[in-house]
C-alpha cells in the first residue's frame, strides 16, 4: 500500500492554482422569443460566474451571453455569442420584462467615498443615473440573498427594492451648537443586525423608484418590528408582497437558518395598508409568484427547532385567498426515493410556462437533483435521478426553457439547457450543452452507503451515506450545521487533495438534510455521540476494505463539522494521526451567550432559548473537557476574526487547553474573514496549511 502523495509546497500550490481557474455559476436569465429573418426563433441567455482571482485576491464576476435557437419544444441550435466580460461595481441588475431596459444598482468609490447609484439603461443609452446615496432617503442598498431584490413593475415604470432604513445623525448631549435633525444622545446606542454575513443590516426598508420621475419612496405600512425583504410586485402592480421576519425578542442569525418567525405581507400602495398573507407562527421564504400572475408558491417550516429541515411547499391563491400545501414534510425518504424538499431559496424563476407546474433543485440523499412537482395533485417527479450523479442546479426557467449548472466531484461546474416535457408528458429531457467542462484526470468517485450496528441504532432513523473517491490514504471531512449535507459536486479543497493522492470520505451523519425528517430529528439530544459514531463506523467500515493504512488517517471539518472532528479525536485518542478544524464548536456553555443563534441550544439539549444555562448544557461541555484530555492528535486551527456564528474565542478556548496537555496545535487568524473563511486569500492559504499539516503529520 505504497503511497505516492504530492509533498512539496511548490507542486501543491501550483495544482491548486490550476484547478481554482475553474469558475462556478451564479446566475442566469432568458431573454424574449426573437424571430429571425429567415423565421428560427431564439433568445438569448445571459449567465453570471464566479472566479478565483490569486492575484487581484479577490473573487471576480464575469458574464458570457449564448444564442439558443429553438421551436419551444427542444434546442435546434447554440453556441456562445461573444466572449467573456468581467463586471464590476454592479451590486444587482435586472432586465426588464420585455427586454428593453436594464437597471442596475452601482457602488462607485468617488473622492474615497463609497456612493450608490440606480442606473436605467435602454439601448445602448444610460437614460438615468439616480444618486441614491446623495438622494438621502434610505441608507445602503440589500444586495444579499436574504432580504435583497431589484423588481422591475409589471408596467416596466417601477423599479423596487430593500434598503437600509435611513438614521438621523446622532450627536452628543455636549454638542454646543446642535444641528437641525440630529438625534442628541444617540451616538452610542446599540443597533441589533441580522448575524452572520448580515452584519449591519438591520431595518431594512422597501424604497420604490418612479423612474419617469426620478423619484424615490420608502413605503408605509410595513409594521415596525418586522424587517421585510424578498418583495416582488402584487398582480397589476397594486402593492407588493413580501416576507417580513419578526425582531421579537431580538433579531437572530438568518445565515443558515430559514426556520425564523416569518410571514407572506401585502402592502397595498394607495392606502398603505399592510395584510398578513401566511399563519404567522411558521417560517416562510422565497415566494414566487406564477406567470398567469395567479398564484404564489412558497416555502415553510417549522420555528426553532432544527435550523434547516424537510419543508413545504405551499401555494397561495391571490384571488381565492386560500392556502394549500402542494408538499407536505416527508419523514422518510418514499419507494420512488423522494426525501422531502430541503432549500431555503427557490430558484428567482421556478414556474413552468402553463403555471402549473413548480421546479426545485435540493438535496436528496447525497446528490442534489431536479424535482417537478404538479401544483395541482403535488405529485414529485425527478427529472435528473436518471442521469449522470452529480449535482444539478436550477439557475432559470423561462418559457420552459431550463438553463442549469452541473457538476461532480471530478468535473467542474458545466451549463445546460433544456426544455421542459409539456404538462402529463414522460419524455426524457434533452439537455444541450452551452458551456462544457473537463472532468479530471486522477479523481474517481462513488456514493456508498452505511447501516450502523444494532447497538449505536437509533430507533428514529438509521442510515446514513458517504462519499469517497478510491486512492490510498484517508481524509475525512464532514458536514456541518448538523443539519446541513455535503452533496455529490465540484469543491476544489477536495479535488486538490484528491489530485495529491489523498482519498477523501465524505461523511454525511445522521442528523443531515436530504434523507427525510426523522433523520433530522433523530440527532438533538445525540450531538457528540450519534453524529461522532456515524463517522467513525463509517471511517472504520471502509478503513475494513484493506485499500487504505490505517496508520494514515485524518481528519477535517468546520463548524459543527468541527465540533465532531475535535470529538473524534478526544473519544479514539489514538486513531487520528492530524485533525484539521475551521471556526469548530468547543464549549457549548460559552457559545450560548456569544453566537447569532443562541436558539440553537433548544436542538442540542433540549435546552430553552431565553433561560439560563442548564443542566444538559453544562453536563454536554463538561464531556467536551473530557474528552479533550484525551486528545494525543495534532490539531491545526483556522479561525476567522469576524464569526458571529462561532466566535473565534471558541477555537481559542481549545487551543488553549491543548497547548496546557502538550499537544502539537498550530492557530491561523484570518482577519475580516466570518465563518466561512472564504475570502480568497484566506481560502488558499488555509487549504496550503492544511495540505501541508496533513502531509508533516501522516509522515508522508
Ligand atoms: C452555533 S453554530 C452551529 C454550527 C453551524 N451551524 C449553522 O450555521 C455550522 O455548522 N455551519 C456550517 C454550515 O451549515 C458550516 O460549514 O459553516
Amino acid at each position: 500500500m505504497e503511497s505516492q502523495v504530492m509533498t512539496n509546497p511548490e507542486d501543491i500550490s501550483k495544482l491548486y492554482r490550476e484547478l481554482s481557474l475553474f469558475p462556478s455559476l451564479t446566475r442566469a436569465d432568458v431573454g424574449p422569443v426573437i424571430t429571425s429573418q429567415y423565421g428560427g426563433k431564439y433568445s438569448n441567455i445571459y449567465t453570471e460566474w464566479s472566479q478565483r482571482d490569486l492575484e487581484r485576491n479577490e473573487n471576480v464576476k464575469f458574464c458570457r451571453q449564448y444564442i439558443v435557437f429553438h421551436d419551444d419544444k427542444s434546442v435546434v441550435y447554440s453556441g456562445p455569442s461573444g466572449n467573456c466580460t468581467e463586471i464590476k461595481g454592479e451590486l444587482l441588475s435586472k432586465d426588464s420584462p420585455s427586454g428593453d431596459m436594464k437597471a442596475v444598482v452601482r457602488e462607485s468609490i468617488i473622492k474615497g467615498e463609497d456612493k450608490q447609484f440606480l442606473e436605467i439603461w435602454s439601448k445602448n443609452i444610460k437614460v438615468k443615473s439616480i444618486n441614491l446615496t446623495a438622494l438621502k432617503k434610505h441608507g445602503k442598498v440589500y444586495e444579499d440573498d436574504q432580504f435583497g431584490c431589484l423588481v422591475w413593475s409589471h408596467s416596466e415604470t417601477h423599479l423596487l427594492y430593500v434598503a437600509e432604513r435611513k438614521r438621523l445623525k446622532a450627536e452628543s448631549f455636549f454638542q454646543v451648537w446642535p444641528s437641525k435633525h440630529t438625534l442628541k444622545g444617540e451616538q452610542f446606542v446599540f443597533y441589533e443586525d441580522w448575524g452572520e454575513t448580515l452584519v449591519s443590516k438591520s431595518s431594512p426598508v422597501l424604497c420604490v423608484l418612479d423612474i419617469e420621475g426620478s423619484n424615490v419612496s420608502v413605503l408605509e405600512g410595513v409594521p415596525d418590528n418586522i424587517s421585510p425583504g424578498q418583495a416582488f410586485w402584487a398582480p397589476s402592480d397594486t402593492g407588493v408582497v413580501f416576507v417580513g421576519w419578526w425582531h421579537e425578542p431580538f433579531r437572530l442569525g438568518l445565515k443558515y437558518s430559514p426556520n425564523r418567525r416569518s410571514s407572506l405581507f401585502y402592502v397595498d400602495l394607495t392606502g398603505g395598508q399592510c395584510e398578513q398573507l401566511s399563519s404567522g407562527s411558521s417560517a416562510v421564504c422565497s415566494p414566487k409568484l406564477s406567470p398567469d400572475q395567479c398564484r404564489i408558491i412558497y416555502l415553510e417550516c417549522a420555528v426553532y427547532g432544527p435550523h434547516q429541515q424537510c419543508s413545504r411547499l405551499c401555494m397561495y391563491d391571490w384571488y381565492t385567498k386560500r392556502t394549500s400545501v402542494v408538499v407536505d414534510v416527508v419523514k422518510r425518504p418514499r419507494e420512488d426515493g423522494f426525501a422531502g424538499i430541503y432549500s431555503s431559496s427557490l430558484s428567482p424563476l421556478c414556474w413552468s410556462a402553463d403555471s402549473q407546474r413548480i421546479l426545485v433543485s435540493c438535496p436528496q440523499g447525497s446528490r442534489k437533483d431536479l424535482l417537478l412537482v404538479e401544483t395541482t395533485t403535488g405529485s414529485v417527479t425527478s427529472l435528473t435521478s436518471k442521469s449522470p450523479g452529480g449535482s444539478w442546479s436550477l439557475l432559470t426557467i423561462e418559457r420552459n426553457l431550463m438553463v442549469v449548472s452541473w457538476s461532480s466531484p471530478n468535473c467542474p461546474p458545466s451549463l445546460r439547457v433544456g426544455f421542459l416535457p409539456l404538462g402529463g408528458s414522460r419524455e426524457e429531457v434533452d439537455w444541450v450543452v452551452l458551456e462544457d467542462s473537463q472532468t479530471q484526470p486522477d479523481i474517481d468517485w462513488q456514493i456508498l452507503n452505511f447501516t450502523p450496528p444494532p447497538e449505536q441504532d437509533n430507533s428514529q432513523y438509521h442510515l446514513y451515506l458517504g462519499e469517497t473517491s478510491p486512492w490510498s490514504l484517508l481524509c475525512l471531512s464532514l458536514s456541518g450545521g448538523p443539519h446541513s449535507v455535503i452533496v455529490a459536486d465540484w469543491l476544489l479543497s477536495s479535488s486538490v487533495l484528491c489530485r495529491m493522492g489523498f482519498a477523501i470520505l465524505l461523511v454525511n451523519y445522521r442528523g443531515s438534510i436530504g434523507y427525510g425528517q426523522d433523520s433530522i430529528l433523530s440527532l438533538p439530544g445525540n450531538v457528540g455521540t450519534q453524529d461522532v459514531k456515524d463517522v467513525q463506523f463509517a471511517v472504520e467500515s471502509v478503513l475494513r476494505g484493506g485499500a487504505f493504512d490505517e496508520q494514515k488517517v485524518a481528519v477535517a471539518g468546520g463548524s459543527h463539522g468541527g465540533f465532531v472532528a475535535c470529538h473524534l479525536i478526544g473519544q479514539y485518542p489514538e486513531f487520528y494521526k492530524a485533525c484539521v478544524a475551521r471556526n469548530p464548536v468547543i464549549n457549548l456553555a460559552s457559545m450560548i451567550g456569544s453566537t447569532d443563534i443562541p436558539d440553537w441550544y433548544t436542538l442540542l439539549s433540549l435546552y430553552h432559548c431565553f433561560s439560563v444555562p442548564c443542566v444538559c448544557v453544562l453536563t454536554v461541555t463538561m464531556y467536551v473537557t473530557v474528552v479533550t484530555i484525551q486528545v494525543k492528535t495534532p490539531v491545526l486551527l483556522t479561525l476567522g476574526e469576524d464569526d458571529k456564528r462561532v466566535p473565534p474565542k471558541q477555537g481559542i478556548e481549545y487551543y488553549r487547553a491543548l497547548k496546557a496537555l502538550q499537544v502539537p496545535v498550530r492557530l491561523l487568524w484570518y482577519p475580516g474573514n466570518n465563518h466561512s473563511l472564504s475570502k480568497v486569500d484566506a481560502e488558499s492559504d488555509g487549504f496550503m496549511n492544511i495540505a501541508l499539516w496533513m502531509t508533516q503529520h501522516l509522515s508522508l
